[in-house]
């Protein structure tokens, strides 16, 4: 079996219906990965070892997704020099723009790449994630390729009802 490359991690089991969809583009693209619940307010200890542990065992991004006060991803990017990709998750009370301000400022020193708040958001960890590693693996990067092909294909296809 491959070696894991990706954590896909989040705070509570209620953000899968967002994180679900970096894990699709994952599982997509054949990548190996892992995805569990892990918050760094209800379970700090846990974070603490999952981010430790973290470059020792291979992981080559971490995809950290979270709401309301979201200090999941920073606090595993305080713990690990893996990078970690940010996705503020959509919030009851404040939509998710809480979850992006908590994500997206980061003291200087200690970066947490930022995506955009929810599905697209965590779609685009995962697609980035991908070409963290295309970096270095051919194969990839020409899947890569062909999935940007056919989403220009998609959009050249696209029709308005004025047209019609
Ligand atoms: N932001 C965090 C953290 C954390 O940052 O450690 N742990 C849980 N949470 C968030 O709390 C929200 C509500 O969680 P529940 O639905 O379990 O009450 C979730 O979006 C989760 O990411």
């Amino acid at each position: 079996m491959n070696p894991i490359q990706i954590g896909v991690v989040m705070g509570s089991s209620s953000d899968w219906d967002t994180m679900q969809h970096a894990v699709a583009i994952l599982q997509q693209f054949g990548i190996a990965f892992e995805a569990q619940v892990v918050s760094a307010h209800r379970m700090p200890d846990d974070m603490f070892r999952y981010a430790e542990a973290a470059a020792e065992r291979g992981l080559k991004a971490i995809i950290a997704g979270a709401g309301g006060a979201a200090h999941l991803p920073g606090m595993i990017a305080a713990k690990t020099p893996v990078p970690v990709l940010g996705v503020p998750v959509a919030s009851r009370h404040l939509q998710g723009v809480d979850s992006l301000h908590s994500i997206v400022q980061m003291p200087k020193g200690v970066p947490v790449a930022t995506f955009a708040i929810g599905n697209a958001g965590a779609a685009n960890a995962a697609l980035f994630a991908v070409a963290l590693l295309a970096n270095e693996d051919p194969a990839l990067r020409a899947q890569l390729n062909a999935f940007r092909a056919e989403q220009t294909d998609a959009a050249r296809a696209m029709t308005l009802p004025v047209n019609a």
